[in-house]
């Protein structure tokens, strides 16, 4: 069996508020995301999928449960494998008076990869004709297309974009879904996470829903979203208005 790229077990976070109240982020979720294509990691807001994420990335310290990545355990391990990983956690900072392209440029210098790589990932995100364009003057979908550029630089086999979508409009919803299904199609492996039912649908190979920081069901996208799984599990949506129109 090929190793998964990512698996937790148990995970837990409890975050405590400045009040002191509790917040229960994740309680004990068991996450399998398989080595290649797109998995979507798919749950309502509040459900804990950034909490989730960030741990992966030992940006947040879990309270309890395991975690590997490309079997080895993190955040031990995570020097070993970081080579391996991109993400997109939160908007990355650009330069705005310089160009796409000499953005990357800098960022390919910083981390010592050649300059010739800036070409191919800007085709990749397809900004290929507007790397001479300011990213102060870049649209949102753009911006974020770059962001992706930007992780693609070190050629990771794993990218984590937490809701890479949010607050694009059809058309660069849809340019970063093409994105990622190429990257899928590459045989990288594409962790994405989405509040939205039939945004993963569409790009998704396989899919873990969450609810409440567990895991609801997991499956290819026909057994969980189609006709199978997701008959039987009671999803989050249901009980509140943040199911999607499809
Ligand atoms: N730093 C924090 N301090 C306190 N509570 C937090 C903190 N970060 C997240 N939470 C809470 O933990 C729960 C899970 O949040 P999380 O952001 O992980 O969920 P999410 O599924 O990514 O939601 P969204 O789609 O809204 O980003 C929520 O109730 C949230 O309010």
């Amino acid at each position: 069996m090929t190793e998964a790229a990512i698996s937790t077990r148990g995970l837990r976070k409890t975050y405590r508020t400045r009040r002191g109240r509790k917040v229960v982020a994740v309680q004990g979720l068991d996450l399998d995301v398989p080595t290649g294509g797109v998995h979507g990691f798919l749950g309502p807001n509040g459900s804990g999928k950034t909490t989730s994420i960030r741990m992966l990335l030992g940006l947040v310290r879990a309270d309890a449960g395991t975690m590997t990545v490309f079997g080895k355990p993190v955040p031990a391990r995570l020097p070993e494998v970081v080579g391996r990983v991109g993400a997109i956690v939160e908007s990355p900072k650009f330069f705005p008076a310089f160009t796409g392209r000499k953005n990357l440029q800098l960022l390919a210098e910083a981390i010592d990869v050649p300059r010739t790589k800036v070409d191919e990932v800007l085709e990749q995100t397809s900004l290929g004709d507007r790397g001479d364009d300011k990213f102060r003057a870049y649209s949102l979908g753009m911006k974020q297309r770059l962001a992706i550029a930007a992780t693609l630089l070190k050629e990771p086999d794993l990218l984590i974009f937490d809701e890479p979508t949010n607050g694009l409009d059809p058309a660069g919803i849809r340019e970063i879904r093409e994105t990622m299904r190429g990257l899928g199609d590459q045989g990288r492996t594409v962790l994405v996470s989405s509040h939205i039912l039939a945004e993963v649908e569409q790009v998704a190979d396989t899919v873990s829903i969450i609810g409440h920081g567990r895991l609801l069901a997991s499956g290819t996208v026909a057994e969980v979203i189609g006709t199978g799984t997701a008959a039987t599990v009671r999803l989050p949506w249901t009980t509140t208005k943040q199911r999607p129109e499809s």
